[in-house]
């Protein structure tokens, strides 16, 4: 039975008013998604997912609908950031609604906005965190976490124009003694970033600079994150442009000055050569 107070459409059946619920779905398939997670899923009246800001390589949308047992609706992200009104939130006023993102829902994303325009419209929220690829880059390469300055994204070139903030942020972090993570653009036309592009773009601002931040520099490639068969590696920069990583997703960090136990464990798993 639905109740309305101040306007706010509750179902005291459910014995939540909570209408939105963030659920991250971890980073590789169908199956990463935490059974706290699935059960606020199947118990959905609707099941919203947006895949452009991170997507589950290893599964399909119909397998996850066939675990889900239900249909889930993809937005794009103009329906997400410009219209959510349209959808997720009109939605939202009065049934049970989920929004699925890989990896961490709230983790490299916007989607505090939409949590605050529900919450500004009488609609209460929740977050089912699911495992992120910031913190499974700390686990796949031994680097630590709390080493970590300020991210950035390497993005394709915007009309032939190459953004310099990946290679302003490695300046500031390395001159803070501070790792880079560095998050690699999916696009819905160019596809998706690999290290070996970001490298290259990486050198280009370099090379035009010439102020020395990436002389002799490290970088470390991670792809697959949390599948059967993630593939780690780390060189010099101008190495590590020429080596395989295979299918995507993939991530990258430019360490800053590693701590003995760093060296060690990215020698181990990720076959550092000193
Ligand atoms: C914008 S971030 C969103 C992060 C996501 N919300 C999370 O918490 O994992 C997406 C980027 O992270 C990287 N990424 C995400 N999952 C990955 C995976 N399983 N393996 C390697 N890189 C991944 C890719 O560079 C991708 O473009």
């Amino acid at each position: 039975m639905r109740q309305t107070v101040n306007n706010i459409s509750m179902r005291p059946e459910l014995g939540v008013v909570t209408m939105l619920t963030f659920i991250g779905l971890g980073l590789w398939d169908e199956n990463d998604v935490s059974l706290k997670g699935l059960e606020a899923i199947r118990e959905a009246d609707v099941v919203y997912a947006e895949f452009y800001t991170s997507r589950l390589m290893g599964t399909t949308l119909e397998k996850m609908e066939a675990l889900y047992g239900k249909p889930v609706k993809v937005l794009v992200r103009e329906d997400v950031e410009q219209h959510p009104k349209d959808n997720v939130l009109k939605d939202a006023l009065d049934k049970k609604v989920v929004f699925l993102t890989g990896g961490d829902a709230m983790v490299a994303t916007t989607h505090v906005d939409l949590r605050l325009r529900a919450q500004k419209m009488g609609i209460d929220t929740a977050i089912i965190h699911g495992a992120s690829i910031s913190s499974a880059v700390c686990g796949a390469t031994g680097l630590q976490n709390y080493r970590f300055g300020k991210s950035a994204t390497i993005a394709f070139p915007y009309k032939n124009i190459i953004s310099e903030t990946p290679y302003d942020t490695i300046k500031m972090n390395k001159a803070n003694g501070l790792h880079t993570l560095l998050f690699l653009d999916i696009d819905r036309e160019k596809g998706y970033m690999t290290i070996n592009r970001g490298v290259e773009l990486l050198l280009a601002v370099e090379e035009r600079r010439k102020e020395g931040v990436l002389t002799d520099a490290l970088g470390v490639g991670i792809a697959r994150a949390g599948s059967p068969a993630p593939c780690v590696k780390a060189a010099k920069l101008d190495e590590l442009k020429a080596l395989d990583f295979g299918a995507p997703l993939h991530i990258m960090v430019v360490p800053a000055e590693l701590h003995f136990l760093e060296e060690e464990a990215l020698q181990a798993l990720a076959g550092l050569k000193t």
